[in-house]
């Protein structure tokens, strides 16, 4: 199962938080599931239906029997095929930019924004796994088109893994929310639906675009369908026709019948079309909010010799008594052993409640922060066993001291980080600093993550007798728009490697 810490804390982080202290941001563009997306903010477009549909066409390239293709993030270089047509998937693929991570490829941030949209519009809650890699170059071209004939859904389909059922249950499930866009499929929505309020003449699927629920069946069912791909001008792209009565409307009619049955069976078929991946990918556990989290804990060196700890502790919880909770009148206590694993009265403290508040899609969320304890250094065992939140102590990020030089108009030299290794565990060998930053791919509008390793040298003793430092200076990578700046530093000691994860760009000026 999910512990602290992982590799995938910053996914956790942007699945259980969704507004407010501690935000990442992904939720608010599809918040309400109304929302259109930044940048290209017309009315008519829809930001959740667009991670929905972008995260069907990564998917939908995923091959059963050769174990190929499915969610890798390869959409970014598909993006001239005419099932892609529209600015849509490009605009998708630049805002998760901003999630993608050493820990977080751009395929997981296409699946939990996937996810997170689904919720938002009030669909299923779909299990989330982290894990997938990213393709560098395109997928088949295996996405359906509403010109196809049946036969060649039904083909498409099983090849990804989805039988008849399956395939009206997926289409259906996707095609509750948003429309189509007149501008980009003129054959399928006339240009009258164009106008000033609706730019991209958008013509939606059903009477509720923002909601997630069976309309799109019920509507079907009664002969009120306004889907265009199903009663439209065109025949020839009523393709939700031929699929919605490929098994004479039993599927429609049991979505029509229970919109529980219509949720649960969305919940089912999305989770394994996120989870289509290359046989290759070894995905994660379900990636599920932690009841009690630390968040941007810091461990630093005080100039006394006394470490310092910082940040936050997250509490997250799902009954009713969690969600009446006022975080101000909640006790919340942080206590820590020693290094023989005794706990004392005075190793204790009271957090004190974030005032501002978080919101959660699953549950009840509240920070409190850690009013920076200092503790002398050799209370800290190097690691607790897996017990409780084992502090990692041996190798410690310095930030003061640590800057990026700026070689004017605001172009950025190198960077130099120092470390704080521990000196009394054994000896010190192969201490590095991995710097994972963006570079451009060609063909892709997405960017890649790259690591360049630097080896750290001793410069000088510390503060305290026991920690030494040490430095190192790397350039930084070539300056993109898009993805998250993070560093590792590790190092062996005495026998055992200790790693300061994640940690964020350094824009201290040299
Ligand atoms: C035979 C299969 C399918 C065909 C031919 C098809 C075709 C289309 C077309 C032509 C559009 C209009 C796009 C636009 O104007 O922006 C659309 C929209 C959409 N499709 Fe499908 N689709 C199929 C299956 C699916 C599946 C399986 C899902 C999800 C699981 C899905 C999710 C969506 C969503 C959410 C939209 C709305 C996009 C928006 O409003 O921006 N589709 N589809």
């Amino acid at each position: 199962t999910y512990v602290w810490p992982s590799p995938y804390d910053f996914l956790e982080d942007a699945y259980t938080v969704s507004g407010g202290f501690g935000d990442g941001g992904i939720v608010d563009e599809v918040n309400p599931c109304s929302s259109s997306p930044i940048g290209g903010r017309k009315p008519g477009r829809q930001a959740a239906a667009e991670w929905v549909r972008a995260a069907y066409h990564d998917s939908a390239t995923f091959d059963v029997n050769t174990g190929l293709g499915g969610l890798d993030a390869s959409i970014g270089f598909e993006t001239n095929r005419p099932q892609n047509i529209g600015s849509a998937m490009n605009d998708s693929l630049v805002f998760f930019g901003a999630f993608q991570s050493k820990t977080s490829s751009m395929a997981d941030v296409i699946a939990l924004s996937a996810i997170l949209a689904i919720k938002s519009c009030g669909g299923p809650s779909i299990p989330f796994r982290a894990g997938r890699i990213d393709a560098e170059s395109a997928g088949p071209e295996t996405v359906p088109e509403p010109q196809q004939d049946l036969s060649s859904h039904i083909a498409s389909f099983e090849s990804q893994g989805f039988n008849v059922t399956e395939m009206i249950g997926l289409v259906t499930c996707g095609h509750t929310l948003g429309g189509v866009h007149a501008v980009d499929f003129p054959l399928t929505v006339p240009q009258t639906a164009i106008t000033e309020s609706n730019p991209d003449g958008v013509v939606h699927f059903d009477d509720s675009f923002d909601s997630f629920d069976n309309h799109i069946a019920t509507q079907w069912v009664a002969g009120t369908s306004v889907d265009p791909l199903a009663v439209g001008f065109n025949t020839t792209t009523n393709s939700d026709a031929r699929i919605f009565a490929a098994d004479k409307n039993e599927t429609m009619q049991a979505f029509a019948a229970d919109p529980d049955f219509f949720q649960v069976q969305c919940g089912l078929l999305f989770e394994r079309m996120l989870n289509s991946v290359p046989s290759t990918v070894q995905l994660s556990d379900v990636i599920e909010p932690l009841p009690v989290k630390p968040f941007e804990l810091t461990l630093t060196l005080g100039t006394d010799g006394h470490l310092t700890l910082g940040g936050y502790i997250r509490i997250f919880g799902t009954s009713d008594e969690a969600k009446a909770a006022i975080p101000a009148n909640m006790p919340v206590t942080l206590s820590w052993k020693d290094a023989h694993g005794n706990t004392n009265a005075t190793y204790s403290t009271e957090l004190v409640a974030v005032s501002q508040s978080s919101t959660s899609l699953w549950g009840s969320v509240h920070f409190f922060e850690i009013n920076t304890i200092a503790i002398h250094p050799s209370v800290f065992l190097p690691n607790n066993g897996g017990l409780g939140f084992p502090l990692q102590s041996v190798v410690l990020f310095q930030p003061d001291g640590s800057c990026t030089a700026n070689l004017g108009n605001g172009i950025p030299g190198n960077t130099t980080a120092l470390a704080l290794i521990r000196n009394d565990l054994g000896s010190v060998t192969t201490p590095y600093v991995d710097y994972t930053y963006n570079v451009n791919q060609p063909g892709s509008i997405a960017v890649k993550q790259v690591t360049t390793r630097t080896e750290m040298q001793r410069v000088s003793g510390s503060v305290s007798p026991l920690y030494d430092t040490y430095s190192a200076t790397f350039a930084k990578g070539p300056m993109t728009d898009e993805g998250r700046i993070t560093f590792d530093i590790a190092a062996v000691v005495g026998g055992n490697t200790f790693i300061s994860p994640n940690n964020p760009e350094i824009f201290t000026q040299c």
